[in-house]
Parts: C-alpha cells; sequence; structure tokens
C-alpha cells in the first residue's frame, strides 16, 4: 500500500490519497473523527486548536461503508483557512530556529518563509492520523492494537508536576518536548525481513518514526539502555509452551528486522516546540541584520497530539507489512490467508 498527503497549514484543505486498500473494508467516519480528535487534544497547545474541529470527508474509494479497493481519498477542511484567505500577510524574512524556514527558502529559491513553514507545519499530521485510523480498522481485523503513552514531558513522569512545567514554560515564553512509547500487542511471528535491508522492520518503523514533525531520536525495546548491559541481560531467552516464547522482551518484539510475536515496543524524543514567544536569535534574509525570529502563535508542547500521530504512523507501517504477507484484494482473502498462516505457526 502506498499514501500520499498534501495541503498547507492556512490552506483550503488537507488530504490524503492510500492506494492498496482491501475492498470491503469498512470505513467507520465515526472512528476516524475520534482519532482526529484525540490528536488535537492535551495540555499546551495553542490557539490554533481552538479554532480547528478535524472532521473527514470522504471522496472516493467508499461505498456504503466499504471500500471497493480504489483510491481511498480522504479531506479535512482547515477552518482556519476562513480567517487568513482575504488577510492582508506580513512577508516572513526572520527565519525560526528549528524550523524548515531558512532551509527551505534557500532550497527553493523563496524569499517569504511563509511559503515554506505553510507545508513544513505540523498541520500535516491530521491527514496522517485519518490514514492512520484506516490502517487500525484493518489491524483490528486480525487482532493487531496499537497503543500510545507520553511518558515525559520536559523530562518530567509525574503527570501534575508536568501540568505545572508546562504553564511555567508558556510564562517564561518557552516550550517542551519528551518522550513518547508504542506498544504494538497482538501482531504476528514474520512481519518485515532479514533477508534485505530496506525489508527490516525496525528500520521501516524507524524511518516513519522520525517522519514525524519534530521527533528526533527512536528506540526499538531496550534501545540506548541495550548498549550499557551485557548479553547475558539483554536478549531474550526462548522457551515453548504450546507456542515459541520469551521470558522478557528487551528486543522489543523485533528480531533480525522480523517481528518475533512479542509486542513491539518503539519509544520516540520529540524536541521542544521550535517557535517561541520568547524568540530565539535570527537574521533577516534581506537586510542579513541580526533580528529576534518571527512569532505569530505557537504551541507551547504537542506531546500528546505527537503521540497519537504516531500510533497512526506505526499503525501504517504494521498494516502494510500484513498486505504484503496475507495480503488479498478484499477483506475477506486476507482473513482467510491470515486464518491459514496462524495454524501454520502452531504446528511448526
Ligand atoms: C503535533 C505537533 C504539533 C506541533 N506544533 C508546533 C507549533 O505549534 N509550533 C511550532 O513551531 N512547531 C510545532 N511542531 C513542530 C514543528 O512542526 C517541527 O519541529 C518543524 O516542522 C521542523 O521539523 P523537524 O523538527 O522535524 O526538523 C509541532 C509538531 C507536532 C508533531
Ligand atoms: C495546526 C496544527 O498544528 C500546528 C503546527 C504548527 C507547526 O509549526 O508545526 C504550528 C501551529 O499552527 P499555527 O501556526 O496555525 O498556530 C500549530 O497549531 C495541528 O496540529 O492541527
Amino acid at each position: 500500500m502506498r499514501y500520499l498527503t498534501s495541503g498547507e497549514t492556512h490552506g483550503e484543505a488537507l488530504t490524503a490519497i492510500i492506494e492498496g486498500l482491501p475492498s470491503n473494508l469498512p470505513v467507520d467516519v465515526n472512528f476516524i473523527n475520534s482519532e482526529l480528535r484525540r490528536r488535537q487534544g492535551g495540555y499546551g497547545r495553542g490557539g490554533r486548536m481552538a479554532i480547528e474541529q478535524d472532521t473527514i470527508h470522504i471522496l472516493s474509494g467508499v461505498r456504503e461503508g466499504k471500500t471497493i479497493g480504489s483510491p481511498l481519498s480522504l479531506m479535512i477542511l482547515n477552518r482556519d483557512f476562513e480567517n487568513w484567505k482575504d488577510k492582508e500577510l506580513k512577508v516572513i524574512t526572520r527565519p525560526r530556529p528549528g524550523h524548515a524556514d531558512l532551509s527551505g527558502a534557500i532550497k527553493y529559491n523563496q524569499r517569504d518563509m511563509r511559503n515554506i513553514l505553510e507545508r513544513a507545519s505540523a498541520r500535516e499530521t491530521a491527514a496522517r492520523v485519518a490514514v492512520g485510523s484506516i490502517a487500525k480498522t484493518l489491524l483490528n481485523m486480525l487482532d493487531i492494537k496499537v497503543k500510545s503513552s507520553v511518558l515525559e514531558i520536559g523530562g518530567i513522569r509525574d503527570e501534575n508536576e508536568r501540568i505545572k512545567a508546562i504553564d511555567k514554560a508558556k510564562k517564561e515564553g518557552d516550550t517542551l518536548g519528551g518522550i513518547i512509547e508504542v506498544i504494538i500487542e497482538g501482531v504476528p511471528v514474520g512481519l518485515g525481513s532479514h533477508v534485505q535491508w530496506d525489508r527490516k522492520l525496525d528500520a521501516i518503523l524507524a524511518y516513519h518514526i522520525m517522519s514525524v514533525q519534530a521527533i528526533k531520536a527512536v528506540e526499538i525495546g531496550l534501545g540506548f539502555e541495550s548498549a550499557k548491559k551485557p548479553g547475558s541481560i539483554v536478549h531474550d531467552g526462548i522457551y515453548y509452551d504450546g507456542e515459541f516464547l520469551r521470558a522478557t522482551n528487551n528486543a522489543g518484539g523485533i528480531e533480525g528486522g522480523i517481528s518475533n510475536g512479542m509486542p513491539i515496543i518503539a519509544r520516540a524524543a520529540m524536541k521542544p516546540i521550535p517557535t517561541l514567544k520568547k524568540p530565539l536569535k535570527s537574521v533577516d534574509i534581506n537586510t542579513k541584520e541580526q533580528f529576534e525570529a518571527a512569532y505569530e502563535r505557537s504551541d507551547v508542547t504537542a506531546v500528546e497530539a505527537a503521540s497519537v500521530v504516531l500510533e497512526s504512523v506505526c499503525a501504517w507501517v504494521i498494516a502494510d507489512e500484513c498486505m504484503k504477507k496475507f495480503g488479498g484484494d478484499s477483506i475477506e482473502e486476507i482473513l482467510n490467508n491470515y486464518k491459514m498462516y496462524k495454524k501454520y505457526i502452531k504446528e511448526f
């Protein structure tokens, strides 16, 4: 399967096209909208989230609530478009450190960095959550569940303390990042492959996770900690009890690029939001003089939102790998293939 997104943050709409979905997959608009709502939430979001009320419009690929095998196109309208479309907008010439502003302006030869930030914005992640909710529906039919949680914000684990830290950052014109964990349960042995570098499941997951705006690091299972411990502690012993099992799951469900039947565990680090109310130093690209970076409005933190986005991109990866392994043109064909594979594993 494949998908593309399009749309600018203050443009008319975001869209996504998914190609390669099986037919007869139920598409529940209420579920997609509830996922979109989850992504808009979390303490520390800025003024924009009070404007948007993301809802999905399905433009093609579905009849009577089920996919028909043709490309599925999805659209989310930007409510803020109405507020911006007739506005006289200031040309942005003072790039914000931590954003694509300056490098993007040089790369695409743009003197107004609005032409870069409009697409670089994480508004795009709304489209990815819509795509992810379709992937989750497919996974649900195979009893595979994707969950996420926020482990830390600004280095703080305690939820009440986090709120205080977000309030403090807001007061000081600063921002915070955090750590997110995604756990995928019910994944069968055998997704991904050791035989080619670009088929390794851990590599594919890392690629998709790193593609999310502001994600700066990813680890699978014990991750960075595994470098500090001996092999006798890190590797998960195998035993048999009607099926092959592991006493521990330091590998995070993937060995040699292949899922091993244990839950897949991925963690990611999100950097602090780069647009600061108390702006960082920057240079005006026209005058070359030192100024403060541009500020209009911004989130103080968006780790909760990113957590929903990471669930979505991970769901996509696993759904895509399931399609490669059990793929068929209809959901019935996939379920049949999956049943046979499960029987094969039991008898191995
Ligand atoms: C859900 C979400 C919301 C975000 N909100 C903001 C924001 O309000 N202001 C901002 O400057 N950056 C925000 N970001 C981060 C930037 O989009 C991101 O850091 C920027 O595009 C540069 O990309 P990079 O950090 O991946 O290099 C957000 C990211 C996510 C995932
Ligand atoms: C719009 C969303 O996030 C936006 C991501 C974002 C950025 O620079 O990444 C900047 C902010 O947008 P604005 O400049 O319009 O206030 C966030 O609100 C969203 O998550 O739906």
